[in-house]
């Protein structure tokens, strides 16, 4: 494996990537990246500040002046958005509800990518970052890209046993099927782009696919 290793993993909604990302970093001792949290923690500032979800400008303006401070550690996660600490916050239906704001705005994205890289690039060891566009806009020369998927019924069930009663049935497929409709109006997170790995986790267990990924990390030379 060469000494420092860079392995970025996409997929939609509920696919597995924070849990495999997390068991990988864990595995192979490297740092941890959520990108997913970054557009979260945007969707909490831009709501704090009163901005309309429809307000484009309003939601640019906030992006850009988001100070975002994520942990890296795979072990101990956190975020905080303008000096505020919203580990939680960014998890509740009410931010799954708006972050599409955020991510279908390219204007924000810019933004975002850019520090995302240089997160990525901060621990000499490597990183393992999940996200929707990992793969292909923001370490396109990752040593390993994996693009996860599963079926929208196992999807829906993984995120379903994870939120339980906090959310009905309706809330559950549009955090899920609603908002990968809409995030993938400006990234493509459903086909593995060339020299991307593609690894369908319906049938899996998590440890599985954990360990098919850090196979494909150590066929690396
Ligand atoms: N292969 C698997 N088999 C069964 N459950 C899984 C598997 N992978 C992940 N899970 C479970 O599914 C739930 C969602 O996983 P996770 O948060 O990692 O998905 P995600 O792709 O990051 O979703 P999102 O993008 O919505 O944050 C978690 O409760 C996790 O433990
Ligand atoms: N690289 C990324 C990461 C995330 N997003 C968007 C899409 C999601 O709705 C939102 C939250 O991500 P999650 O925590 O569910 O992984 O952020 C994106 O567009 N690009």
């Amino acid at each position: 494996m060469p000494s420092r290793l860079v392995i970025a993993i996409d997929g939609p909604s509920g696919s597995g990537k924070s849990s495999t990302a997390r068991g990988v970093a864990r595995a192979l001792d490297l740092s941890y990246l959520d990108t997913g949290a970054m557009y979260r923690a945007v969707a909490v500032a831009f709501l704090d500040a009163g901005v309309a979800p429809q307000d484009e400008a309003g939601v640019i303006a906030a992006t850009v002046a988001a100070d975002i401070q994520i942990s890296l550690d795979p072990d101990d996660r956190w975020v905080r958005v303008n000096g505020r600490d919203v580990t939680t916050e960014i998890r509740e239906p009410r931010v799954a509800q708006h972050v599409s704001a955020v991510s279908t705005l390219a204007a924000c994205r810019e933004n975002l990518v850019a520090r995302q890289r240089t997160l990525m690039d901060a621990d000499p060891r490597g990183c393992v970052a999940e996200g929707r566009d990992v793969t292909t806009v923001i370490y396109p020369d990752a040593d390993v890209r994996v693009l996860l998927t599963a079926d929208p019924q196992a999807r829906l069930a993984r995120r379903g046993g994870e939120l339980g009663a906090r959310v009905n049935t309706e809330q559950l497929r549009d955090q899920v099927l609603r908002r990968d409709a809409d995030d993938s109006k400006l990234v493509d997170f459903t086909h593995a782009a060339d020299g991307v790995h593609l690894l369908d986790t319906t049938h899996l267990s998590l440890d599985e696919v954990i360990r098919a990924v850090v196979a494909l990390a150590k066929e690396i030379a």
